[in-house]
């Protein structure tokens, strides 16, 4: 059963029509790739997830949370959902992180705002969050700046941060693409563990379809605004059904499966 639903999802800015009636279903315990190539919607897809769209957008469709629509919830109720049952991570850490606040900092200002922790109890768990992503002698490295960690592991401190309120749903923003290809990896294994632990639907955006074989379960290709091909990654990656995923295919210069 889908955790998150995205049904007939239309936006449009300025006259300009950007989605044109999106569907994707995320589950608990799965990765979802949403390729395609740049400009098709893929961010904007999940910006409208979170009601983050540009001043003056125009949005219709679902996105439905449990019993809850998404497009039509108060601000005040949006805004417990954003960073609370639903969190994002972006391309690139170095801009999403605030350079002048410590790690720590960063996690437990979101927690005590969120969910009304104590100094000492955020802090508690933001070290074990930062043990959760990986990164060395977290009792250290919570008192540390952004410019102190490498590329990679920034977005892993940028992912701590999402998880702080245990969501239920990650969207993953092209996390890989800023980073060195050494890192990719690393930073891919650790959303799929995390997916998996922690029962997480993810929906994984990104343009690189070798990103998309390791680590989704399913795979949906946009194309100007609309899904146009949904299915498991096996199905998707090795028999496309869709013209345009075969050429999206047919560009990589290796084998993607
Ligand atoms: N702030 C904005 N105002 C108006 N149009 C926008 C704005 N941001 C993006 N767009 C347009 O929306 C369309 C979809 O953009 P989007 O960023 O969702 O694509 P994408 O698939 O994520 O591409 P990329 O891989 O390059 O990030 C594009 O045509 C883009 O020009």
């Amino acid at each position: 059963m889908s955790l998150l639903a995205i049904s007939d999802l239309k936006v449009s800015i300025g006259g300009k029509e950007i989605l044109r009636g999106v569907d994707l279903d995320l589950r608990s315990g799965r990765v979802h790739g949403l390729a395609g190539e740049s400009g098709s919607g893929k961010t904007m897809t999940g910006l409208a997830v979170l009601g983050l769209l540009p001043h003056g957008a125009r949005v219709s469709g679902r996105v439905t949370l449990g019993e809850r629509d998404l497009l039509t919830l108060p601000p005040k109720e949006l805004n417990a959902v954003r960073g609370g049952e639903i969190a994002m991570i972006f391309q690139d850490p170095a801009t999403s992180l605030h350079p002048m606040l410590s790690v720590g900092r960063q996690i437990t200002e979101h927690m005590r705002h969120h969910l009304g922790l104590g100094r000492k109890q955020a802090r508690a768990r933001a070290v074990e969050l930062l043990g959760q992503v990986r990164i060395p002698a977290p009792e250290a490295a919570i008192d540390r700046y952004p410019h102190q960690f490498s590329g990679g592991m920034r977005q892993r401190v940028a992912i701590a941060i999402a998880l702080a309120c245990s969501p239920k749903v990650l969207i993953a923003d092209e996390p890989t693409t800023a980073l060195d290809v050494t890192v990719q990896a690393g930073v891919l294994r650790l959303l799929r563990g995390l997916c998996d632990d922690l029962d997480l639907a993810v929906l994984l955006v990104t343009h690189d379809l070798g990103v998309m074989s390791a680590v989704a379960d399913e795979v949906s290709v946009m194309r100007e605004g609309l899904v146009v091909e949904t299915g498991p990654r096996g199905q998707v990656l090795r028999d496309p059904s869709h013209p345009y995923t075969r050429a999206l295919l047919e560009s990589l210069p290796g084998e993607t499966s």
